[in-house]
């Protein structure tokens, strides 16, 4: 462990860890019930209201919490603690911590986005806990709580980016429900295509031949990417599904929309998958006399700027609470999806963890669902929440740990952003 902060030794560091974890385990109570009220009101994206109130009111409750609902979006929220400690002209550490909560269309919260903000919550509370019980806290201390909606459509954290919402953090931490306890997936870049097909409508017996037929600029556009597929590299990705396809038989349909996803390992690719992609749009209007219109989403997914030094500080502390670590390297390289946390790391360094909650469902099915909601997930969501919180008070006790992992953010961020 580097060297710690003057007025602390180890021994008081594992203690405030250990002070943590026990500020943690006593508002289980209050946590879980925030979270069971997130995951029986499940809220669509930007759609989140009861969720941010919930929230909201949550925060308000506990002391010592500056809490701003509605923050820079409808439904996000900011909670702050501190700065507290220090001594005059030091530097504020700020920690921050991040709350998901919405949900998915017809299966609510299939990703367990109610235990996202659950561990946020709970992590934020340990740390606060911890330091507000010093008699005097040696580190100018910070933390900030961020509700960051729509994740699982267009990107809240994108939109809170671009408002100034991550400026003064200097360590962000989140975790997403899984099947495995990991410290790092390689999720992709991405971004949403809406692709609309205008064509004619005619009788569909009587005459044919007058119309345009936009189901079948639809069909040719799937068929063709389906094809591409086999041109693409292992790890991009190409899904999606046709939202309008017509409205009765016996009409050639004038209209016919698609709502894709496209995905690449880097943020630099979505160029190379978009025009592959177009080509196969705009072959099949041609082919069928369609106009197209391809509507790009308002956000791009980066990938996640992975903090290998902020990985290991949590999967050691982690593994004193039992917690039994994916870490190997060719797993961890595995997509599991798409996150907006990609852009966070890329502003500031942070880790977005994923954990195991106590089932072998998958993510995005009801099975997750019933998870999520599950009483057995409490156990396995406070005990990640813990790991945050001790990581956190590593970085804010250990200057050395905290530099290491600003130094590795900046070789990262240049390396990527060089490609
Ligand atoms: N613009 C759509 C983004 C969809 C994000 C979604 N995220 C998750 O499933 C969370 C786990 N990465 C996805 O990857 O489909």
């Amino acid at each position: 462990m580097s060297s710690l902060v003057p007025d602390v030794s180890p021994e008081q560091l594992q203690q405030l860890k250990e002070s943590a974890g026990r500020c943690i385990d006593e508002a289980g109570d209050v946590l879980s019930l925030l979270s069971s009220e997130i995951w029986r009101c499940p809220e669509l994206a930007y759609q989140e209201e009861k969720a941010h109130e919930a929230l909201v009111r949550f925060f308000s409750q506990q002391p010592g919490w500056t809490v701003q609902g509605h923050y820079l979006l409808n439904t996000a929220f900011r909670a702050t603690w501190g700065p507290m400690g220090g001594r005059e002209g030091d530097n504020v550490v700020n920690i921050g911590f991040l709350c998901e909560y919405d949900a998915l269309p017809g299966i609510g919260h299939a990703c367990g986005h109610n235990l996202i903000a659950e561990v946020g919550a709970a992590a934020a509370l340990g740390v606060k806990g911890a330091l507000g019980a010093l008699s005097h806290c040696p580190v100018r201390a910070k933390v900030t709580v961020l509700g960051t909606p729509a994740e699982e459509d267009g990107g809240g954290k994108i939109d809170l980016i671009q408002a100034g919402a991550f400026e003064g953090m200097d360590v962000v931490f989140m975790a997403h429900p899984s099947q495995e306890d990991v410290a790092y997936c390689a999720d992709l870049a991405e971004i949403d295509l809406t692709v609309k097909y205008h064509g004619k409508a005619s009788h569909a017996a009587a005459y044919p031949w007058k119309g345009i037929n936009a189901l079948d600029a639809a069909v040719l556009a799937y068929n063709n990417l389906s094809v591409l597929r086999q041109q693409l590299k292992p790890e991009w990705r190409i899904h999606g599904i046709i939202k309008h396809g017509g409205v009765k038989p016996n009409i050639i349909p004038d209209y016919s929309e698609l709502f894709f996803y496209l995905r690449t390992p880097k943020h630099q690719d979505l160029p190379h998958i978009k025009e592959k992609a177009e080509k196969c749009f705009r072959s099949a209007a041609m082919a069928t006399g369609c106009q197209v219109n391809l509507e790009y989403g308002k956000n791009e997914f980066y990938n996640i700027l992975r903090n290998i030094t902020l990985e290991r500080a949590y999967e050691e502390n982690g593994k004193t609470l039992g917690i039994e670590f994916i870490t190997n390297e060719k797993l961890q390289e595995i997509p599991l999806g798409s996150t907006d946390f990609g852009n966070v790391s890329f502003v500031v360094p942070g880790i977005h963890t994923y954990f195991y909650i106590g089932s072998n469902a998958l993510n995005h099915t009801e099975e997750y669902t019933a998870a999520a909601g599950a009483e057995k997930a409490q156990f396995y969501t406070l005990r990640t929440a813990k790991a945050m919180a001790m990581t956190a008070l590593d970085v804010l006790f250990c200057p050395e740990l905290l530099q290491r992992v600003r130094d590795e953010y900046a070789e990262a961020k240049l390396k990527e952003e060089s490609g």
